[in-house]
């Protein structure tokens, strides 16, 4: 990597770039430069490394073209709308975002405080470095804040062609603030429009473009985006989220041929700076990913409408205009989550509604009685119940055991997780696979999987699972047709596994000492169901046993 030839423009002021040297900020180990790569027909890499001098296992790398997005438009400090917003809706439509970046605006929910252009050589260099090197699928235009950043875009596209180019003719940001001079509009309607395979303006720059026309009403719409089509753009979706006294949010979309109106009901929130460029990168996504054009406005539009909703209620900023979460995310990180360690797996209990059911007790008193007397983790176990009731359940459960920092996990149903925000999930070897449900959860919540044997162990870590659970250690009346492990079997898993592993199946207060006394590092505890939750007292069946287990621990030690 030759990074000392780097040149680096200052555009602290507009006219002032100081070229100036970077230093790279990392070098290379010499292990990666030294990498040998060998690319076979079927376009598979083999990467063998060197570390220390020593050989490493070859790597196996198969290559796979993702979908592209490049985005050339400004950057928004408060990050609800600009080069902010498109990656965020690239990433979250699962597309990579590269990025242009034309200028930077000091902006917040406020307004726009502040405009520094990048010099348009500077530009060029950007879109040179990206379109001559990262097949780019779908560029997306947003910020273009003058003539000649215009004309070198347009000069790249010549040099670089690419599938499809969106084109959000930014020009006034809901604030009022001028994000490009009015005198950009002739350059847009002679340069700008021809290049677009979709033109996506707002009511207003629809009207700037068409000299200052009036839109109040559908039917105006209708016509701008014939007019507009005429200037040159394959397709346009005039944009009606500014609207007067209109329920719906409805966009007109005209392809030259038809006319179609895409309602949606109106999010009533301030939430909405950064939606037009939103919608252009997700339509952008949808193109790179290889959508019709209709098709890619309405998912895109549908996208909105609901990071829209999700978002209504959040608070950033004491402006009029808040940014929204692309990702649907925010409001459950609060961070009550709790995080998972292998000690949690000292007393793990798992639930069984039957029990609850022949007791009388409901679900949610069983879990405090069991917290209370000691159980370290609770996994929710419902086989039966129906999904909206388990994800009831799941909540009012997260109440309870969250102000005494156990973990509640989900057996089986990544869903009802998600939906009740619990910690994790354990799965069985005919459940989601565990390296899904770490792509579905992220990586904070805890994920357990059910082994009976060392290569299932060595495959739960390889998927990026958290624990093992191994089993059952005795027969057991609660999963019928089990075969049973034996101590033997657990402590060759346990001793193999790189995780930590709670031993379960027909465990109780009579026999749990010895599933303790294996001799495995990794065993860090016992799961129960029947011997905690088949009883007349939960909380005194669990104080009993968690006593038990502490004072056999306290002894080998
Ligand atoms: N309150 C709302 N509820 C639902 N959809 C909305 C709402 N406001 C805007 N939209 C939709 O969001 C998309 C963007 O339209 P809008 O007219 O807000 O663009 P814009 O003015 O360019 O946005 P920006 O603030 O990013 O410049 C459109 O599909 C529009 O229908
Ligand atoms: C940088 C930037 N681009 C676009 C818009 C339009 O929302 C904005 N407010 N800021
Ligand atoms: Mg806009």
């Amino acid at each position: 990597m030759a990074c000392s030839g780097l040149l680096f423009n200052s555009f602290v002021d507009n006219k002032c770039f100081r070229p100036c040297h970077l230093k790279p900020a990392v070098s290379y180990p010499r292990s990666l430069s030294t990498s040998r790569v060998y690319l076979t027909p079927s376009l598979r890499i083999s990467m063998s490394m060197e570390e220390n001098g020593a050989p490493t296992q070859g790597l196996e790398v198969s290559r796979k073209k993702v979908p592209h997005v490049l985005t050339v438009a400004g950057s928004d400090s408060g990050a609800g709308a600009g080069i902010q917003a498109d990656l965020k809706a690239c990433a979250a439509r699962g597309v990579y975002c590269s990025t242009v970046i034309t200028a930077v605006t000091a902006q917040n929910t406020a307004g726009v405080q502040g405009i520094n252009i990048v010099p348009d050589e500077f530009v060029a260099q950007q879109l040179k470095s990206v379109l001559s090197d990262m097949e780019v699928d779908v560029v997306k235009t947003g910020m273009l804040p003058s003539i000649e950043i215009v004309k070198v875009l347009q000069r790249s596209l010549k040099e670089f062609p690419v599938r499809a180019v969106v084109v959000d003719p930014v020009m006034v940001s809901t604030s009022g603030d001028v994000l490009a001079d009015p005198s950009i509009l002739s350059s847009f309607r002679e340069e700008l429009l021809m290049m677009a395979d979709i033109l996506t303006p707002n009511l207003k720059e629809a009207s700037n473009l068409l000299g200052g026309m009036r839109l109040e009403t559908v039917a105006d719409m209708r016509h701008a985006a014939k007019l507009l089509h005429s200037l040159g753009p394959r397709s346009v979706l005039v944009k009606g989220g500014d609207l007067p006294e209109s329920f719906d949010a409805v966009d007109v979309f005209f392809d030259g041929e038809e006319y179609h109106e895409l309602r949606s009901p109106r999010v009533k929130t301030r939430n909405t700076h950064g939606t037009g460029c939103t919608l252009a990168s997700c339509i952008a996504a949808e193109l790179a990913k290889g959508s019709s054009m209709l098709s890619a406005v309405k998912l895109a539009k549908r996208y909105v409408e609901t990071a829209l909703e999700y978002s209504k209620d959040i608070i950033l900023g004491n402006g009029a205009q808040g940014p929204f979460d692309h990702f649907l995310r925010l409001k459950h990180n609060s961070g009550t989550g709790v995080t998972f360690s292998g000690n949690d797996l000292f007393l793990y209990a798992v639930t069984d509604s039957g029990m609850n059911e022949k007791w009388g007790r409901p679900m949610e008193v069983a879990v405090k009685e069991a917290i209370e007397g000691g159980a370290s983790i609770i996994q929710l176990r419902e086989k039966t119940a129906e999904t909206r009731k388990f994800i009831e359940t799941a909540k009012a459960c997260l109440e309870i055991c969250r102000p005494y920092k156990v973990p509640l996990l989900i057996n089986d149903r990544i869903d009802v997780a998600l939906a009740s925000d619990a910690d994790g999930v354990h799965l069985g070897q005919s459940d989601t696979p565990a390296q899904v449900a770490r792509a579905l959860l992220g990586p904070e919540k805890a994920i357990g999987v059910s082994c009976k044997t060392v290569e299932q162990a060595h495959k739960a870590w390889l998927d990026g699972a958290d624990y093992i659970g191994c089993g059952g250690v005795y027969p057991t009346s609660t999963k019928a047709n089990n075969t049973t492990v034996g101590l033997d079997g657990l402590k060759t898993v346990c001793l193999a596994s790189k995780l930590p592993v709670v031993a379960i199946g027909g465990i109780n207060a009579s026999n749990a000492i010895p599933v303790l006394g294996i001799g495995a590092p990794n065993l860090k505890g016992v799961a129960v169901v029947s011997a905690v939750f088949d009883r007349s007292s939960v909380a005194t069946e669990t104080r009993n046993l968690h006593s038990m287990l502490t004072e056999a621990v306290s002894k080998a030690n």
